[in-house]
């Protein structure tokens, strides 16, 4: 029988069978007609009108088909058919010519309206983002008369009328969805999501530094800083291998990750580098819909809160309680979440305040179980809970144990601002061109300046005080205690209305001081960072001393509507200084507590197993070896706070603090620092091993040595500098991997240049970089071997190095591998070798060196003769690179190491190099 006879002789049983359905059923049946083309536009909408009896409606949709003759008849019948037993599975297969777009839609009408169904509110909303649609059309296609499936159709015939263009937006959408790149909400959790964006939003507009006083928004002064992968032999090679910087926006992709199963990125950095300030713009960027949009919940988690949560919790309560609240349907909002792990990002900031220390022995897996908030964390990073929604953690570098290690992705450095990024920070904070130029030449114009700027606290603290630096004529901070006493001076004369008449601001304010000292003192001896009201009236905090702005309102304790607030220093540095202030100014202080700040190290020292772990699994030792007040502030506020109380020791801050407090024990107590630090550096030396025969004695220093010569340099004082040097009898003096960035390398300039005999320094994955380099010149003549593997040195500080190293009659040997440098330098290098015959080696392994970089090299090969080891391996210098150098070495008769693999060498440049070792007779080793 052909189909139109059959629709023909059945007719009332489909009438009956199609109008006893639902609309729904009705109009999944139209979706088919319309995507084979049985049906045109006009007939499909006459076919829907609203209001009609569906009896009716299927009455003249039958008349429509029989006209269309058998072919449409099969169809009609075959769309029937599937309609009553089954739902179907659709397959994509998106068009690669965007222009056909409104085909696509109706052509994939069946399966579009199926993939929709759950996500108009959301599709809707990006339409509306996109200016495709209106508030007032969503609300007629929102209908609450229409189902779920109803509302994909009036989306789609809206679009269908509104031409191709927003046929093309809505596809690309769809794409997205079905692709999982852009993460959409169902319905039912359209509104949660809108409200934690929003939230979110609110929360991260400001930085805490800029609370209170001046009202600039993150968006407006946030500067990229540098983020860098460390260079690791199990990082997995996604084709990335060589590169080492990363981009914000790659944080999330396979780029560096070491571990394909783990779901955790860790974002490490020193105090003040600016770990929090890169997670709220990570945060704020997901909330404004400008990024990270695969994720459709973020929930941001401070640690410093964390850790006040006391009582058992679950990961719902935690979700929802400390984050955002659904107003409704939160069983299904909880669903999707734990559902579509992948589709959410939690973040944990300030990992190293976490008073409990990372273990992966309590196994927790329920999400609604309660349990200790540490347990929940741990089990959520190790992936017991919710395993693939990627955790961001960040934490100052100690603060990961081996256990934590194996949890981790993705391993990222932040080093703070580069060069440029010191400038551009600069100018976002001054509208006033001439003020921004201003600071950007005094840094500049200051080594030690510029070395400290590249940490961003610091950075703001000299946009802050700008004017008491360029217009009073103050001079430029050596060291980062100045820095602070600095901005403790700008913001006491903020407050002070009679700026003229005071002549020592500091004596003036001296209660205000000594109350933000206590607290700040016993909030580290207790490891609290938020103090509630009752802990400010006890330690005396007026309203005249909040007026000043060093404590601001806590973002992790917000009692939105209270009167009374929870407060916390403007940055936990300021906490730490405050301390050391009261450290050193109170007479309530003597000088024997003072000695307890620095003896922990001399158990210490030499234990690099004891110094990683956390502070939890350290204190027991710790505690017995400090009964005294400091036995409890957590080790990395421990360091920064004993810098403090060495930097204030100062002559100029001595005096200033005498003059301003008159405290009688300063004298006893800056003997008892000197002596400590002369006897810590001692102790390090006495630790190194005698040398084995026919070997050079050499240091292998530990961090802790860097940051003792950290606060002899703080302290500013070139007698104890040359005493802490006068013992050490190295010849080789390594300290790779100590974090050393160009504040330290101001701080190791200031010390090893009173050592007496030449040494090589290796400091080989640090972050020295360019501006580290000129802060090490000072003391580099004292050199004959310079080791920079992996401190992201380009051309510029080469050159400016190689300047004066022309000069040191010591200077033999540099390693230069893993780093950025090109041609640029090369011309600089062939100089060094010309002009020193007494230069033995260079080494600059996989840089970025071509053709026309060997070449200039040979020039100055060619006229050196003492050169012995040359390392050009993983660059490329090709094969005319590789000829001009076999051809320069042909007449030496020093080398005995050449390495050129991994160079892209052809025939001629392996003939060369083969002929050249024929003719060499001292030359041991070529590959
Ligand atoms: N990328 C940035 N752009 C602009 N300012 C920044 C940036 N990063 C940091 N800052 C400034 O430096 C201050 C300190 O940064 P932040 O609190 O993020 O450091 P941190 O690494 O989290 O420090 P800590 O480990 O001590 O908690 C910020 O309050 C802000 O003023």
């Amino acid at each position: 029988m052909c189909s139109l006879h059959t629709i023909q002789t059945k007719r009332e049983d489909i009438v009956s069978v199609l109008a006893r359905g639902s609309v729904d059923k009705y109009e999944c049946l139209l979706d088919h007609l319309l995507s084979h083309n049985v049906l045109n536009w006009e007939e499909y909408q006459s076919c829907t009108l609203g209001g009609k009896p569906l009896c009716i409606l299927v009455r003249n949709l039958l008349d429509i088909i029989t006209c269309k003759g058998d072919t449409c008849c099969s169809i009609f019948l075959d769309a029937f058919q599937k309609n009553e037993t089954c739902e179907e599975q659709f397959n994509f297969q998106f068009p690669d010519d965007l222009e056909k777009s409104s085909n696509y839609l109706q052509s994939e009408r069946p399966g579009i309206v199926q993939l929709l169904h759950n996500y108009t509110s959301a599709v809707l909303q990006k339409l509306l983002e996109h200016g495709f649609i209106s508030e007032c059309e969503i609300d007629t296609i929102q209908l609450p008369i229409y189902s779920p499936s109803q509302k994909a159709r009036r989306l789609l015939d809206l679009i269908q009328l509104k031409g191709n263009e927003a046929a093309r937006c809505l596809l690309k959408i769809i794409q997205n969805l079905e692709q999982g790149q852009t993460a959409i909400v169902t319905n039912d959790c359209l509104a949660f999501h809108k409200k934690l964006k929003n939230i979110i939003c609110a929360q991260t507009k400001f930085l805490s530094t800029y609370d209170g006083t001046e009202n600039m928004c993150l968006e407006d002064v946030y500067t990229e800083c540098v983020l860098e992968l460390p260079r690791s032999k199990n990082m997995l090679d996604h084709g990335h291998g060589s590169q080492t910087t990363l981009d914000l926006h790659n944080i999330f992709n396979e780029q560096g990750i070491i571990n394909e199963n783990a779901d955790t990125i860790i974002i490490l950095g020193d105090a003040g580098s600016g770990k929090s300030t890169l997670l709220q713009h990570i945060q704020h960027l997901w909330a404004r819909g400008k990024a990270f949009q695969n994720f459709c919940f973020v929930f941001p988690f401070s640690c410093r809160r964390l850790c006040c949560i006391t009582k058992p919790i679950c990961l719902k309560t935690l979700l929802f309680e400390l984050c955002c609240w659904p107003d409704q349907l939160q069983e299904d909002i909880f669903q999707f979440i734990i559902d579509h792990p992948s589709q959410v990002l939690l973040t944990f900031d300030g990992f190293d305040e976490f008073k409990f220390s990372f273990t992966d022995d309590n196994k927790h897996c329920s999400p609604t179980e309660p349990t200790n908030v540490s347990s929940i964390v741990f089990n959520l990073i190790e992936g017991n809970l919710m395993k693939d929604c990627i955790k961001v953690v960040t934490s100052r570098p100690d603060a990961v144990n081996v256990a934590l290690r194996k949890y981790i992705k993705k391993e990222i450095n932040l080093r703070g601002f580069s060069e440029e990024g010191i400038e551009t920070f600069i100018r976002k904070h001054h509208d006033n061109p001439d003020t921004s130029e201003g600071i950007i030449n005094l840094v500049k114009n200051s080594l030690s300046l510029n070395g400290l700027c590249h940490i961003p606290v610091f950075c703001w603290i000299i946009s802050k005080c700008h004017k008491e630096l360029i217009n009073s004529g103050y001079k430029a901070p050596q060291t980062m205690t100045d820095m602070y006493m600095l901005t403790l001076k700008h913001f006491l004369l903020h407050a002070s209305s009679n700026i003229k008449q005071t002549q020592n601001i500091l004596s003036d304010r001296s209660n205000s001081v000594k109350h933000f000292g206590k607290i700040a003192l016993s909030g580290l001896r207790k490891g609290l960072y938020v103090f509630s009201p009752q802990d400010i009236a006890k330690a005396g905090i007026t309203e005249d001393d909040l007026s000043l702005g060093f404590l601001v309102f806590s973002k992790n304790f917000s009692d939105e509507g209270k009167t009374s607030h929870y407060y916390e220093f403007l940055h936990v540095t300021f906490q730490c200084f405050f301390a050391a202030l009261f450290i050193v100014a109170s007479d309530d202080m003597d000088s024997s507590k003072l000695y307890q700040l620095f003896k922990w190290n001399r158990r210490q020292s030499g234990n690099l197993l004891v110094q990683r772990l956390p502070i939890s699994c350290v204190q027991p030792v710790f505690q017995r070896q400090n009964k005294m007040i400091l036995r409890n502030i957590e080790i990395r506020n421990l360091q920064i706070t004993a810098t403090f109380v060495a930097g204030l020791f100062s002559s100029a801050l001595n005096t200033l603090l005498v003059d301003s407090w008159q405290p009688e024990k300063m004298a006893m107590k800056c003997k008892t620092v000197k002596k400590c630090l002369a006897k810590a550096i001692q102790k390090h030396f006495k630790s190194i091993p005698p040398a084995l025969p026919d070997e050079k004695k050499a240091m292998h220093a530990m961090p802790e040595f860097v940051w003792l010569i950290k606060c002899i340099y703080e302290m500013q004082d070139i007698t104890l500098a040359e005493r802490a040097v006068r013992g050490l009898a190295v010849d080789h003096l390594k300290m790779t991997y100590c974090g050393i960035g160009p504040a330290e390398c101001t701080a190791l300039a200031y010390v090893l240049t009173h050592l007496k005999n030449p040494v090589g320094i290796q400091l080989d994955h640090n972050s020295v970089g360019d501006t580290g380099i000129e802060q090490l010149i000072p003391c580099l003549h004292i050199c004959h071997a310079l080791y920079l593997r992996d401190n992201n040195i380009t051309d510029k500080g080469l050159c400016s190095l190689v300047e004066h190293a022309i000069e040191w009659p010591n200077f033999q040997k540099i390693a230069l591998f893993n780093n950025g440098l090109t041609d640029n330098c090369m011309n600089s290098l062939a100089n060094l070798l010309k002009k020193r015959q007494n230069f033995l080696s260079l080494r600059l392994g996989n840089n970025c060196i071509t053709e026309v970089g060997g070449q200039i090299l040979a020039e100055g090969l060619k006229e050196n003769q003492s050169i012995k080891y040359l390392g050009l391996w993983g660059n490329q210098v090709g094969d005319a690179g590789a000829k001009a150098i076999a051809d320069a070495l042909k007449s030496n008769k020093s080398m005995v190491w050449l390495s050129m693999v991994g160079n892209n060498i052809g025939s001629i440049g392996g003939q060369a190099l083969a002929n050249m070792l024929k003719n060499n007779a001292v030359l041991e080793e070529l590959w």
